[in-house]
């Protein structure tokens, strides 16, 4: 799905009306179709927007995106011999993102949008919080890790956040659409790198935070620092129109819920199993087919069943809760919701090809996320748990021997595994992985061939064990270098029973 085709072209000037301060070395009044970061998608009528990046710096493009038709520039310093209008501002990021939301017509203010930030369970959240809110009856756009939904119209996304003119336009389909919510995921890239700045959140979400992206925000604390920019923007977009009608929804038992609470003027409502918190889950009971539990609130009480599974996953479902509550959605509209509520591809996903023993595809790629998948199925699991996993290139590396121990520690046999290499060397990251095994352990094999691994686990499970294929999810491909192959854990796993020739029954 494109992100928004308008017909219609609006005055740069009218464009840059919520910048404080910019300087323009021209007349500004020139038509501007659409916005574009990158110059190869750039026609004529495009604003072309210089962002220094990651890897090489925007405004090296801007002659060519001149070029093939921009008609202006937004910039962080002026380029010289260029005859198009250049606007100059101190963050063009930044100023894209406000620049999108007034070319989109403020679609974030036309709807009730609410942003899930925090390492793990995200995907999951969003997709509970928009399946609560579709079995009430308002119409829901999603964004996230795999992918958009709009009405009946779904289509990938190359990032969990897209980037912010993106966002902006697909914020406008889901107007278009007639949605009344916005529900997405906001990765800690997405905050630091403006990409959702302009979006008027009514509710914010925090899941957790722990081990992951080191590779990029460097300490745990500037990591915290990333996922608060949700929380302190809450209810004070717009210094002149401060309200107080906005929501944190926050983990009571996080370590980091103070750092986000703290943040916000915005109301707060909190969740979790532990005494203090305003959504509280008593009475959990868990099982290999799904979870049962006693939700207490502010405004009554639940008895709340579920298929998805995992102590985790009680988390998830308050996350929801609370959200519904905040959205004053009817209590027997909650508990239905929850009970048909059918699970998000690849997180915890059942592989059933008439095996005797379980098998599942979950997208667990951090070390908390790898601990809880492996403690839920061991508290079901009648035989041994085998685990399949590996870390991803090019992320952060200091995960990966907390990722391997973790499994060494929670496993009966463990395969160490590739996971998207990307431009890195497959044997390098299986080495910095080994590096967590305990001298001594040897219930484990490496494996850099990822259906080989699959096949030796399917292989080795007897009745009653359960393999667990972590990493990957939903995931359809394997990114070797820069090229994506075709690469699905769960038909690799179907083909690995059928390969062994098993069809009696299940656990
Ligand atoms: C590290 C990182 O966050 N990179 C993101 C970032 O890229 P960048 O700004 O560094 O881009 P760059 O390649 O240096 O290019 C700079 C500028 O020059 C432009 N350019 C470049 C080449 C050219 O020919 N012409 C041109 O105009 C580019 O379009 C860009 O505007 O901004 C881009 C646009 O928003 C993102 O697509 C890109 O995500 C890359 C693909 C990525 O892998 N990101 C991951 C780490 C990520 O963001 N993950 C989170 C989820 C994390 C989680 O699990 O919680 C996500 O939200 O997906
Ligand atoms: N609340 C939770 N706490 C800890 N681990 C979780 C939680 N929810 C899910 N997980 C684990 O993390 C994995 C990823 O879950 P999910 O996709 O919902 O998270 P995410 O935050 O969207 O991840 P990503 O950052 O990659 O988008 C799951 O497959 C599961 O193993
Ligand atoms: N959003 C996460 C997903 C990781 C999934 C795993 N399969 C990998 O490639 O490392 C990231 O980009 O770090
Ligand atoms: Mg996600």
């Amino acid at each position: 799905m494109s992100t928004g085709w308008r017909e219609l072209t609006v005055l740069l000037s009218e464009l840059l009306q919520p910048l404080f301060a910019y300087q323009c070395n021209e007349n500004a009044d020139v038509a501007v179709l659409d916005i574009q970061t990158n110059s190869r998608r750039v026609h004529p009528g495009s604003l072309f927007v210089a962002v220094p990046g990651h890897t090489v710096d925007g405004h090296d493009f801007a002659p060519s995106a001149v070029e093939s038709g921009a008609v202006a520039l937004l910039v962080e310093r002026r380029i010289p011999d260029l005859t198009v209008p250049q606007v100059v501002v101190p963050d063009t990021r930044r100023a894209a993102a406000l620049l999108a939301d007034v070319l989109y017509g403020h679609p974030s203010h036309k709807l009730r949008m609410i942003g899930v930030t925090g390492t793990n369970g995200k995907t999951t959240v969003t997709h509970i919080i928009a399946h609560v809110l579709e079995t009430a009856g308002k119409q829901t756009g999603l964004l996230g890790t795999v992918g958009g939904r709009i009405g009946a119209e779904t289509f990938p996304l190359q990032n969990t956040t897209p980037e912010a003119v993106d966002v902006h336009g697909y914020l406008q389909r889901m107007v278009d659409a007639g949605c009344s919510h916005g529900v997405m995921e906001v990765s800690s890239h997405a905050l630091v790198e403006r990409r959702v700045a302009g979006v008027d959140y009514k509710i914010a979400v925090f899941t957790n935070l722990t081990q992951d992206h080191l590779d990029f925000h460097k300490t745990m604390e500037d990591y915290a620092q990333a996922k608060r920019l949700l929380f302190a923007r809450l209810g004070n977009l717009y210094a002149s129109t401060r309200e107080n009608n906005t929501y944190a929804i926050v983990n009571q038992d996080d370590p980091y819920r103070d750092v986000m609470l703290d943040a916000t003027v915005a109301q707060s409502l909190t969740y979790g199993c532990s005494a203090g918190a305003d959504v509280r889950a008593e009475h959990i009971r868990l099982t290999h087919n799904g979870t049962m539990m006693d939700v207490i609130t502010p405004c009554g009480h639940m008895e709340v069943t579920t298929s998805l599974i995992g102590r985790f996953n009680v988390y998830n479902v308050l996350a929801a809760i609370a959200v519904g509550i905040v959205e004053q959605i009817p209590f027997d509209v909650m508990r239905e919701a929850l009970q048909s509520y059918p699970g998000v591809p690849g997180r915890c996903e059942r592989v059933d090809a008439g095996q005797p023993f379980g098998i599942f595809v979950d997208y667990a790629h951090t070390p908390d996320g790898l601990e809880n998948v492996l403690t839920s199925v061991r508290e079901f699991a009648s035989g041994d748990v085998i685990t399949v996993v590996g870390c991803g290139g090019d992320r952060d590396k200091t995960k990966r021997p907390l990722m391997a121990a973790i499994a060494m520690r929670h496993s009966d046999f463990a395969i160490f595994t590739s996971d998207n290499p990307r431009t890195e060397d497959e044997v390098a990251i299986l080495d910095d992985m080994v590096q967590g095994i305990p001298p001594g352990a040897d219930h484990y094999l490496r494996c850099t061939d990822r259906r080989e691994a699959i096949y030796a686990a399917v292989g080795r499970a007897k009745p009653g064990d359960v393999v667990v294929i972590a990493g990957k999810g939903h995931e359809d491909y394997q990114i070797i270098g820069r090229t994506k192959v075709h690469f699905d854990d769960r038909q690799e796993a179907r083909a690995a029973v059928q390969a062994r020739g098993t069809t009696t029954e299940q656990v």
